[in-house]
């Protein structure tokens, strides 16, 4: 007779475009087949919590937290989740913000027990001492922490590279197109012509389709991808499994070498909306770069370096000729990132698809939610 395992008690906070796709996942788990009681979720005004009461599939959760008149308060949150682990239950936190403050929070959350999964790079890629208290933190209590879908969406990015520097491979470079915004944006700007839609225009529709993040300057000023570069880099360089690297200690994702493709007066725009409405007027700047790409017989593509044998992190808008599997395999929000190691030799191993958008994202951090089972 095998033994039942207990559900995972999970609490989200943040339930925008990713957050809203993930609790509708979880909850269209057959209730017979799933692990895990949603007991609270968390917006920037409205709380609820219920252990007693797991949210159900069926139920209207938005108007149902739309109603509450509690408000987050992370202190209590956490005692709440920390009084279930004393329990003996299995306790996650869900971070589908993209906040700072949250992202601070996780190191007390797994010191107590409580394991963190999230899509939120701003742990992950902030200030190297909030990884390193995050590690502690994690390796005190034993909670877990899981971040798969910081880096290419629900693409199994980091879970291979995980298992590549585990098993002892010995990854010495990984290159490719690491944000999903910069890639529809790039597609479908530069095909190869000489000519073809505004810069702007393919600008709105990579938002209007889920891809950006909150404030789209955070994508075009390249920093997205430098913060994957530095989850990139530090998984490989703070796993214990890595004895010795020529990799640099990254201080943030603002020590990775960035190529903004943000014009001097759209720097520091507070809202996404204003950047959006003044971006037109910057168009002939981006179809010269398009006109000089096509003119040398190549496309634009923004793309991402880890060289760990050279000791480099570098991020930036790159020419390539039209026949390169950059030019010719992506589509969409594709994201492809190659892995060149020892045992791949000079036959890269190369994960590929979408790598942005609620969907896929979602399905990452559910995933990553299963490995707790
Ligand atoms: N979209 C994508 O394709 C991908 C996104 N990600 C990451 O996923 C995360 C979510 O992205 P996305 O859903 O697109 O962004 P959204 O802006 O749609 O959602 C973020 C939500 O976080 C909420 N929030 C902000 N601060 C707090 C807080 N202190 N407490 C509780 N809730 C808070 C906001 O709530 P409110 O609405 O109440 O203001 C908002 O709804 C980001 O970190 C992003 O980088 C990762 C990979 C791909
Ligand atoms: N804005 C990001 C979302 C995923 O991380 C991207 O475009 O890749
Ligand atoms: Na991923």
């Amino acid at each position: 007779m095998s033994a039942i395992s207990p559900k995972v008690y999970v609490a989200v906070v943040g339930v925008g475009l990713v957050g809203t796709d993930f609790v509708n996942q979880l909850l269209s788990i057959p209730p017979h087949a799933s692990p895990f009681h949603l007991i609270s979720l968390t917006s920037s005004t409205r709380t609820i919590f219920d252990a007693a009461n797991p949210i159900a599939p069926g139920t209207s959760w938005k108007p149902l937290l739309a109603g509450s008149s509690q408000r987050p308060d992370f202190k209590v949150l956490t005692e709440h989740l920390a009084s279930l682990v004393a329990q003996n239950q299995k306790v996650t936190l869900v971070d589908n913000t993209s906040s700072d403050d949250v992202a601070a929070l996780y190191p007390s959350f797994l010191e107590k027990g409580i394991s963190v999964i999230t899509p939120n790079k701003k742990a992950y890629s902030g200030d190297l001492s909030l990884y390193k208290s995050i590690l502690r933190a994690s390796e005190t209590s034993g909670a877990r922490f899981l971040n798969e879908s910081t880096v290419g969406a629900g693409l199994p990015v980091i879970s291979t590279l995980k298992e590549l520097v585990a098993t002892g491979d010995k990854v010495v470079r990984i290159e490719g197109v690491l944000s999903g915004t910069m890639s529809y944006i790039f597609n479908e700007f530069s095909t190869g012509r000489p000519d073809g839609p505004s810069f702007s225009s393919v600008v709105s529709i990579a938002r209007e389709k889920g891809y950006t993040e909150p404030h789209p300057a955070d994508d075009l000023n390249g920093f997205d991808v430098a913060r994957k570069l530095t989850i990139l880099s530090r998984t490989i360089s703070l796993s214990p499994q890595t004895t010795s690297t020529s990799l640099p200690s990254l201080q943030s994702f603002a020590s990775v070498q960035t190529t903004s493709l943000i014009p001097a007066a759209l720097e520091g725009i507070p809202t996404g909306d204003e950047f959006i409405s003044r971006l037109p007027e910057f168009d002939p700047h981006f179809d010269q770069m398009r006109a000089e790409a096509s003119a040398e017989g190549k496309v634009l593509r923004f793309v991402g370096v880890v060289d760990v044998a050279g000791g480099q992190v570098k991020a930036g808008l790159e020419k390539y000729p039209t026949s390169h599997p950059f030019a010719t395999s992506l589509g969409g929000s594709d994201n492809i990132i190659m892995f060149h190691t020892e045992r791949y030799g000079s036959r890269p191993l190369i994960v590929q698809g979408a790598g942005a958008g609620a969907a896929v994202t979602a399905m990452g951090v559910l995933g990553d939610l299963f490995k707790l089972v």
